[in-house]
């Protein structure tokens, strides 16, 4: 049986992105979206040479041991000093407020002496000092946050800097779930004998949600030809961007997923790959809808997504692939066979840094050791194993 190599089966889904599109949101609903177009500053910030501090603006020249200096006005954040300031004059001036015409440095509170209306210092004035020059922070053209960028808090405060009151986001695909299986029962029911709790679409749609418009579970399908002929219809009549499919994925009588996607049309690009967990992922598509179906193992569904489905939907962000994380181990791997292995890890704390240490459990159902794990450590095919210390390939479970 042939299996396609995972970069092979990557590169086939990739090519079926389109192209980003454009929409625009206000900056209250920007937070996690991707920038589709750079951040360009339209002004200067701060607008004008602003203090630093609240205490005295004036000529450093004018500054020498105990010389009295003449306090003819105020500045303050909002309203500046409407004149200029000349020789042994001072500006009473606040944190934030614009530095007069003619002073060239601030001197804090805490080291002025002030007496009615004049002002004499304890330290040294330095020009320039506690003044944050007009476009200090950025300047009229610069881009501050580039295209292809997740939005953080800090870039939103950056753009509400910038005046920005909407931003050009990436329009999210809409994403369709079914999960295929007789045994499987919603969680939070009680379970009758032989009965599975449906735990896959739940995963996938806390680790999909952040990339999608939307995420809509089409809830649990039976191994039934008819019945899944029919859920499926429904699932593709809402014109998801991407349908995901779980379980009935590999080789027995019961897995009739595939038999029933391209009876409805859906175009197979590839199924089985060269992969552990996940050799039975399929991909196709069926019009602009992309199509996959994941096999059931629980851990195989969230890996294949976390390999396959993530990437495809930063691509359909625009927003591009991180780089592997290099992690030494913490304990040796064992031999790896012909299947790139995915295992699981935890990220651990070590005297001189990060590590990645090997979580033994390779079990495709066990879920409990996927929830410990913080990364997984990509074994290459035929690795012949590892010895702690050495460097790996890595990737971060939980990033975008
Ligand atoms: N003869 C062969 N048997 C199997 C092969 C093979 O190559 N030859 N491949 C194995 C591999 S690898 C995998 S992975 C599984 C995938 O099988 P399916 O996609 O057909 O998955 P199911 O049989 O439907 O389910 C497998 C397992 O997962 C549980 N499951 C299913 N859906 C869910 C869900 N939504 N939430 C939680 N758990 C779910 C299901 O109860 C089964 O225990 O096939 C191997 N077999
Ligand atoms: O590929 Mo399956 O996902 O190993 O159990």
């Amino acid at each position: 049986m042939s299996l396609l190599p995972v970069d092979e089966a990557l590169k086939a889904i990739l090519a079926h992105i389109p192209p980003v599109t454009v929409e625009t949101v206000t900056l209250a609903e920007a937070a996690g979206r991707v920038l589709a177009e750079p951040l360009i500053a339209h002004h200067d910030q701060p607008p004008f040479n602003a203090s630093a501090m609240d205490g005295y603006a004036m000529r450093a020249v004018d500054v020498s041991d105990g010389a009295w200096l003449d306090v003819i006005g105020t500045s303050q954040a909002g309203a500046a000093y409407p004149g200029a300031l000349g020789p042994g004059q001072a500006v009473r001036i606040f944190t934030g407020a614009p530095v007069p015409e003619g002073a060239d440095t601030v001197i804090m509170q805490e080291e002025a002496v002030r007496e009615g209306q004049r002002v004499r210092f304890t330290a040294a004035a330095r020009p320039g000092h506690s003044i944050r020059p007009k476009g200090n922070d950025f300047a009229t053209g610069q881009v501050l946050v580039a295209a292809g960028t997740r939005l953080t808090p800090m870039q939103i405060a950056v753009a509400a800097a910038a005046n920005a009151g909407t931003l050009a986001v990436a329009k999210r695909p809409r994403i369709g779930l079914v999960a295929t299986g007789d045994e499987l029962v919603l969680p939070g029911n009680p379970l009758g004998p032989d009965q599975i709790v449906a735990s896959n679409s739940y995963g996938l749609a806390a680790m999909l949600a952040p990339y999608a418009d939307t995420v809509t579970d089409h809830g649990i399908v039976p191994d039934d030809v008819a019945q899944l002929r029919a859920q499926l219809s429904t699932a593709f009549a809402a014109e998801p961007d991407i349908l995901i499919t779980t379980g009935g994925a590999s080789v027995g009588e019961h897995d009739l997923v595939q038999d029933v996607l391209k009876d409805l049309g859906v175009t197979l690009a590839f199924w089985r790959i060269n992969m552990r967990p996940g050799k039975p992922l399929m991909f196709g598509t069926r019009g602009r809808t992309l199509v996959f179906g994941l096999p059931g193992n629980p851990v195989s569904a969230m890996l294949t997504a976390l390999v396959f489905i993530k990437p495809a939907l930063r691509a359909w962000l625009g927003h591009a692939e991180p780089q592997p994380w290099r992690l030494k181990l913490a304990a040796p791997t064992p031999a790896n066979t012909a299947r790139r292995h995915f295992m699981r890890a935890r990220l651990v704390h070590g005297a001189d840094g990060m590590l990645a240490d090997p979580i033994s459990q390779t079990d495709s159902g066990h879920t409990s050791s996927l929830a410990e794990a913080g990364l997984l450590i990509v074994q290459p095919e035929h690795d012949p194993g590892q010895p702690a210390g050495a460097m790996v390939d890595a990737m971060p479970i939980n990033a975008f």
